[in-house]
């Protein structure tokens, strides 16, 4: 097996919003492909002392404050690549080719037109997911259910997981159907926490498996243009997410909960450690809410998922 090249690169975000990527030389390896500028760790560094270093000498910023985003470890043919990828929004300087390579500052929305290496792809699903995801509360009263989920999409929600367990089939697709209405309209995306033929039914936007699914399928279950989240409680969980090629995965009970009393509670540094090697964005989840976003992000994780914190009181 060849040796493991250890690479620092940066999402670097602008004021705008806007995304700054570079032209890779056709000479080189991935050459004249886009990338997120960054390069290999010289032998005495760490990650965020090379992500300075490259950033300075490739595209001419000097990094204020950078935080994880996500890693991947991804096989080439020809070498085995761990990205470090870090999201950059506070620096100095002004962006540009310092080694003579194209750079852009693209929206987040613009980066599915250009090509980048394979081993991005799982920062490419992460940039487009946000910070915050919604589960479902109560499901019992429609007519409140629908009110809650119109008051959250206001309230700036643009990820939804469908959780209506007391719902039987025909009146999930019904409700599903209304939710739908509701999330398009409000520009947001909608998960059905159930099982994935429903997507046949139900053009929502993608499937949350439980736990318990998870063992039922040996390849991804859902087209790869709708959107996969699994349930994981611990490693074997989230690997099978990753065998599955997820698009992201919530890991939990971080905290205690309300909803699942007597379950031993994650604790944060297990769920850094747990998602450390995991190349699938991962949301906590489990008695937490929007105070605890910055935390999650701080430790590799792509957000905060919940219900109580995130589903509104009528
Ligand atoms: N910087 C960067 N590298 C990436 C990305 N995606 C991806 O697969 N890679 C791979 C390509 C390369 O094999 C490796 C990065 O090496 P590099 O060529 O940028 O290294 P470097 O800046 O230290 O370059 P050099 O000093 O060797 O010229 O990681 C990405 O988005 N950014
Ligand atoms: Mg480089």
């Amino acid at each position: 097996m060849p040796k493991t090249l250890h690479v620092a690169a940066a999402v670097v975000t602008n004021d705008q919003g806007n995304v700054l990527i570079a032209r890779r030389p056709a000479t080189v390896d991935q050459g004249g492909l886009w990338e997120f500028p960054g390069g290999k760790l010289a032998p005495y560094e760490t990650a965020r002392q090379a992500l300075v270093r490259e950033l300075h000498e490739e595209v001419g910023i000097e990094v204020v404050s950078a935080t994880p985003l996500i890693r991947i470890h991804h096989q080439y043919p020809e070498k085995n690549v761990l990205l470090d990828i870090w999201s950059v929004d506070q620096f100095d300087g002004e962006a540009y080719g310092k080694e003579g390579q194209a750079v852009r500052w693209v929206s987040p929305d613009e980066l599915s037109q250009y090509s980048f290496p394979e081993a991005n792809k799982p920062i490419l699903k992460a940039l487009g997911l946000p910070d915050h995801y919604l589960v479902t509360g109560d499901a019992d009263n429609e007519d409140d259910w629908l009110s809650k989920l119109q008051k959250a999409l206001e309230s700036g929600i643009s990820l939804v997981q469908m959780r209506c367990h007391e719902l039987d089939e025909a009146e999930f697709i019904a409700r599903a159907e209304k939710a739908l209405k509701l999330t398009r309209e409000a520009n947001a995306r909608l998960l059905l926490n159930a099982e994935p033929g429903l997507l046949d039914k139900v053009g929502a936007d993608g499937i949350h498996l439980t736990s318990e699914r998870l063992s039922y399928y040996s390849q991804r279950p859902v087209p790869s243009d709708k959107l996969l989240s699994c349930a994981c409680h611990n490693i074997a969980e989230l690997n099978i997410s990753a065998a599955l090629q997820a698009d992201m995965v919530t890991l939990s009970p971080v905290e205690p909960t309300a909803s699942h009393p007597g379950v031993e509670a994650l604790g944060w540094q297990k769920f850094s450690e747990m998602i450390e090697k995991l190349s699938v964005p991962a949301y906590a989840l489990g008695g937490l809410g929007r105070a605890d976003i910055r935390r999650a992000r701080g430790l590799g994780g792509q957000g905060v998922a919940g219900i109580r914190a995130f589903w509104p009181q009528l």
